[in-house]
């Protein structure tokens, strides 16, 4: 497990992090969000020890990164691109690691063959492409076995097979019980990786929940309603309006409602005796919702999308029946 408590990072000219309470549980993956500059990569540096909170700590099992008897056996990161001497093969660069980590050459084996390296393990890593060389940070943090991994951004420079891998992988750490903590700037692979989600936005946490709770969270979640009668679409329309619904009128027979629930909706219906053909939750998708969290946090805002149809549509939402 990884406790923020109160964390903060003050520069002269900005806070990069300001005050996180958070605690990242063991057994899943946990997606880490944040728009360019929300201070994700600070925060990660800030649990591994290699900057110092301004305020507040991160602990690790409950011990600052300094703290740790053995800090590779308890925690490995893939932060940003590590400083390899690029003379150095790959095994030679992970046995260097184990030795004065006291683990065992053997298990610089074994994570050069998860990882995929073991037939360029002995060539040198400033030849390594950069997908290679996410793979021998990812061998790096795995070299401890440890229980809790922390990966900056993994799939950067990967083709669809590495990302489908480290998915995989990430999967697989957290299934065993492991904590894995991962940035990423790909909606969507954190959907189909993530279990929990943390954002943040200039420092600030913005939410702390699985994809369906910032999901359903999301204005642009909304319940579709059509009936058959006109006039009695009116009168719902009416009554939805009164509670101060917001509600956008596709056709006669057809809204879309935002801020309530098929439950209510559907209760309303029965109470007026309207007869209906659809009732359906009509969800965001997981980059909507995200969009629309984040909207004010983002520093580097273009004013308009590079190519029609970028943007995500609310026409794109994903209907799912209630
Ligand atoms: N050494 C530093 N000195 C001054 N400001 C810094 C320093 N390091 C980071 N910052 C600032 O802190 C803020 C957070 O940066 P950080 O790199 O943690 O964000 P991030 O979420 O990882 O961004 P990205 O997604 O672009 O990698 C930014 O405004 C950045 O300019």
């Amino acid at each position: 497990m990884i406790t923020l408590r109160g964390v903060t990072k003050r520069y002269d000219t900005a806070v990069a992090v300001d005050h996180l309470d958070l605690e990242i549980a063991s057994g899943k993956v946990t997606g880490f969000l944040g728009p360019n500059g929300a201070g994700k990569s600070t925060t990660m540096r800030m649990i591994m020890g290699l900057d110092r909170p301004t305020a507040g700590e991160a602990l690790i099992n409950g011990k600052r990164y300094a703290d740790l008897t053995h800090p590779l056996r308890e925690v490995g990161a893939l932060l940003e691109a590590k400083a390899l001497h690029p003379g150095r093969s790959a095994y030679s660069h992970l046995l260097a690691m184990a030795r004065s980590n006291g683990i065992p050459r053997k298990r610089v084996e074994e994570v050069l063959e998860t990882v995929g390296l073991e037939k360029v393990a002995k060539k040198k890593a400033g030849s390594f492409s950069l997908g290679m060389g996410q793979r021998l940070g990812i061998a790096s943090a795995l070299l401890g076995d440890p229980q809790t991994l922390l990966f900056d951004e993994p799939v950067n420079g990967l083709d669809p097979d590495g990302v489908r891998w480290v998915r995989e992988l990430m999967r697989s750490l957290a299934e065993e019980g492991r904590t894995v903590f991962v940035s990423s700037h790909l909606m969507s692979e954190m959907q189909l990786t993530a279990d929990h989600l943390v954002v943040i936005g200039k420092g600030k946490l913005l939410a702390n929940d699985t994809i369906d709770q910032v999901i359903a969270r999301s204005s642009l979640t909304a319940v579709r309603v059509r009936t058959p009668d006109s006039r009695g679409m009116d009168d719902l329309v009416a009554r939805l309006d009164e509670l101060s619904l917001e509600i956008q009128r596709d056709s006669e027979h057809e809204i879309l409602v935002s801020g309530s629930s098929v439950e209510a909706i559907g209760d309303i219906a029965f109470q007026m005796n309207l007869r209906l053909h659809e009732l359906r939750v009509v969800e965001a998708s997981l980059e909507q919702a995200y969009m629309e969290m984040t909207a004010s946090s983002i520093e580097y805002k273009s004013s308009k999308p590079v190519t029609a149809g970028v943007a995500p549509q609310q026409g794109q939402q994903q209907e799912v029946e209630a």
